[in-house]
């Protein structure tokens, strides 16, 4: 149920009945979530002035330099779970391997595991433009006291029983589902609380914006480059516009608001893509398809794929439903 300038802590607690465990525990789970993404946002907002733009001079386990940002996200996000003996267990895109969370007397009670992006679009810190945090949480499927293990983390997306991200742009925004549609709620940081700002999000099932990273055009296969093609022909409503941020969850939530497809396909130098199925793709799939989008690797619905790896990549296609559904029509011609 949703009522205007509801804070995210009332919505938390009124549509706790849509659990069927309704424990409290999801809730609280989704509450240190909001209070991670609050520090985390004030100290983007402050990058420039204090020491937390470039690199640390580490590479992650995807070989990529991890930004100074990168790593205090990480940590604020695992420490802040970690505090609250509500997860047993936490994955990120920072860190090589699962780490297991015994809880406060050790006996591993706890029954949700998070898998996150704790910083998104890592390449615009910098450069002032928009990033994120991305998270999706699944109950664990070992039994509640002993150790998580990888069977907790490599469950297929349809299972999560939530997901969201959180933006730091313009303003600074947490969108989530449970399952019973998107809602986002929007910061105000005078007074450090979230209101409810767009209820029940919809992806229009037609849009005329295409995001994809056409710099790699030449190695796209051929059912991109068509569709590429096609966006950009002068017929009934196209050319399309092309706006590509290089920021996952700006460029999906803009296309959520406005109508549009994102892409990122695999290529020769990269056969299964670039984003991370756990904690990228699966958990923007369920946002997307809560709010009445779509989201496949051009042929499955990205939802549906047993993980079996946890930093697997997949090519990702993901946005209003009727142009996903172009792109995969071009895909398997
Ligand atoms: O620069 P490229 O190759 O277009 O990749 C941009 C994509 O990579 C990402 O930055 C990957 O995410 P991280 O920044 O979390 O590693 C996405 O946010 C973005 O959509
Ligand atoms: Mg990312
Ligand atoms: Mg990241």
């Amino acid at each position: 149920m949703t009522r205007k300038n509801q804070t995210l802590g009332e919505f938390i607690i009124e549509n706790q009945k849509d659990f069927p465990y309704a424990s409290g525990e999801l809730s609280r789970l989704i509450n240190s979530i909001r209070l991670a993404a609050k520090m985390v946002n004030h100290e983007v907002n402050k990058a420039g002035l204090v020491d937390i733009t470039g690199a640390v001079g580490e590479t992650n386990v995807q070989g990529e330099d991890q930004q100074k940002l990168d790593v205090l996200a990480n940590e604020t996000f695992i420490n802040t779970l970690t505090n609250r003996e509500i997860v047993c267990g936490i994955a990120s895109e920072e860190n090589d391997e699962f780490i297991t969370i015994k809880g406060q007397k050790n006996d591993h009670r706890n029954n949700y595991v998070v898998l996150m992006d704790p910083l998104d679009g890592s390449s615009n810190i910098d450069v002032n433009v928009s990033v994120g945090t991305i998270f999706s949480i699944y109950r664990r499927v070992t039994p509640s006291g002993t150790p998580v293990t990888i069977e907790d983390f490599l469950q297929p997306g349809n299972l999560q029983v939530a997901a969201g991200y959180i933006i730091y742009g313009t303003s600074t925004m947490l969108v989530y589902t449970t399952g019973n549609g998107v809602n986002g709620f929007t910061l105000n940081p005078a007074l450090g609380t979230y209101y409810l700002s767009h209820p029940n999000m919809q992806f229009p099932e037609d849009g005329n914006i295409y995001s994809v990273n056409e710099g790699n055009y030449v190695h796209f296969p051929q059912g991109i480059k068509d569709y590429i093609k096609y966006c950009q022909e002068e017929k009934d409503d196209r050319p399309y516009t092309s706006r590509y941020i290089g920021s996952l969850v700006s460029d999906i939530h803009r296309n959520m608001i406005k109508g549009g497809v994102y892409l990122y396909p695999n290529t020769a130098k990269s056969p299964n893509g670039k984003l991370r199925l756990l904690y990228e793709c699966n958990p923007m799939a369920f946002i997307a398809e809560q709010a009445g989008g779509k989201a496949s690797d051009g042929f499955r619905r990205i939802l549906d794929i047993k993980p079996t790896e946890l930093h697997q990549r997949t090519p990702f296609v993901c946005g209003s439903k009727n142009m996903v559904e172009k792109v995969e029509s071009f895909m398997q011609k």
